[in-house]
């Protein structure tokens, strides 16, 4: 089967897209693995599948490399940026993605800015925070965080009994000055540190926020800046952590590297 594909990086997470609204392809696990192999494939920490979607612009279906599935705020970032440069937007979108609809809106410089879904819930085991932005994250703040042993580390929290069966991506965490985080991302699917998270750097951005950072968080990752918009509407008691991030927004540069075909 011979696939035409487009390669996007969204601060260096990297994806496989194919506009899947005519041809309606369906892949095996080994043929995403394949696809996303970084030898004997495109190589890519997903592919993403554009189709079509009875109301909204598209559905977004993502496979992590190993197949499984969730949402990828990068990805659905990329994905915003190749629907309109195939015509299927004028500047503002609404998509269906892993966690239901999404708004979205292209900035100059090809900046995205993707809307999140609410998040109720947070919660905290010792000084580590558990937020789902759509994938779930835990949450660890480290020192010195461009010297820690992501992939060890990550790998002990994201296969520990506390996750199973499901897992947990990971994020470490380093707190910089004017309100900025410096985040790196053990990533659940792909399993391995990625160069950055999407759901991740919001996800470290709302602990932060409960760490007393305000909107909008900068976040540096190694693969580039980010930014994260939120508002928290405080329920309960004024001391409790209690209440909704509403209004969330991740907001970053989304790039075509190539184009080409495969055969699969
Ligand atoms: N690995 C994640 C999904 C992709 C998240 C990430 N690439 C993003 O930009 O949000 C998971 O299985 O939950």
């Amino acid at each position: 089967m011979k696939l035409h594909f487009f390669k996007y990086q969204a601060t260096g997470n990297d994806f496989v897209l194919i506009d899947n609204r005519s041809a309606r392809h369906t892949f095996t696990t080994e043929q995403i693995e394949k696809i996303c192999h970084r030898k004997f494939g495109v190589g890519a920490d997903g592919l993403m599948l554009i189709e079509k979607h009875a109301s909204l612009d598209f559905n977004l279906v993502y496979y992590n490399s190993d197949g499984s599935q969730s949402l990828c705020g990068n990805g659905s970032r990329a994905a915003v940026s190749l629907a309109a440069s195939l015509g299927m937007l004028n500047g503002k979108t609404q998509f269906n993605a892993y966690d239901g609809a999404h708004a979205a809106e292209l900035l100059p410089a090809g900046i995205v800015k993707l809307k999140m879904n609410d998040v109720q819930k947070t919660s905290k085991t010792g000084d580590d925070y558990f937020i789902n932005t759509g994938s779930p994250h835990h949450i660890r703040f480290v020192q010195n965080v461009s010297q820690y042993p992501v992939v060890e580390e990550g790998r002990k929290i994201r296969y520990s009994d506390a996750y199973k069966p499901a897992g947990t991506n990971v994020n470490f965490v380093e707190i910089l000055p004017d309100n900025t985080i410096f985040v790196r991302t053990y990533e659940r699917g792909v399993e391995d540190e990625t160069l950055s998270c999407g759901t991740g750097v919001v996800a470290s951005a709302l602990a932060s926020a409960l760490k007393g950072f305000s909107s909008p968080v900068k976040i540096k990752t190694l693969g580039g800046d980010l930014s994260v918009a939120f508002t928290f509407s405080r329920s309960g008691s004024s001391v409790s952590q209690e209440g909704t991030f509403h209004d969330i927004f991740l907001i970053g540069p989304a790039k075509l590297v190539f184009e080409g075909d495969l055969e699969l």
